[in-house]
């Protein structure tokens, strides 16, 4: 089964990448969303994957990278499109003494628009 837990950081960014007079090489701020989902068997017992307040300890490192900063300046994303953030979380996730199960780490830039990333190269 899979489960998954929010959470949300302010952040400022601009993508340096995109065509000349595109808004978003402008200097702009997200009210971004991350999902961390996780996968697992159920454990009986406690009739869990695994305990929220597990992956919202775990997340916590990440989230203090970003919060109230500028994404661009967070070595690893100087082009900081949902994309790049996604994979840049999962990377940092992955690297944990006892890292996360992960299945999907989801991005969300605004109420329309995010990313979904499940781990590809
Ligand atoms: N594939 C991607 N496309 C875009 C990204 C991205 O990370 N990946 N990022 C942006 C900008 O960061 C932009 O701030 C968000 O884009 P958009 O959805 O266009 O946001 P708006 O709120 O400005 O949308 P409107 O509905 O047009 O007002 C752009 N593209
Ligand atoms: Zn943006």
């Amino acid at each position: 089964m899979e489960i998954f837990r929010e959470f949300t950081f302010e952040a400022a960014h601009r993508l340096p990448q995109v065509p000349s007079g595109h808004k978003c090489a402008r200097l702009h701020g997200h009210s971004y969303r991350l999902e961390v989902h996780v996968q697992g068997e159920v454990n009986p017992t406690p009739g869990w994957v695994m305990d929220f307040a597990d992956i919202k300890a775990a997340v916590k490192p990440v989230i203090d990278q970003l919060d109230h900063y500028y994404l661009n300046e967070v070595p690893g994303l100087e082009n900081p499109t949902s994309e790049n953030l996604a994979r840049w979380t999962w990377n940092e996730l992955t690297k944990a003494d006892k890292p996360l199960p992960l299945s999907a780490i989801v991005v969300r830039e605004t109420c329309t628009s995010g990313c979904v990333y499940r781990g590809e190269s």
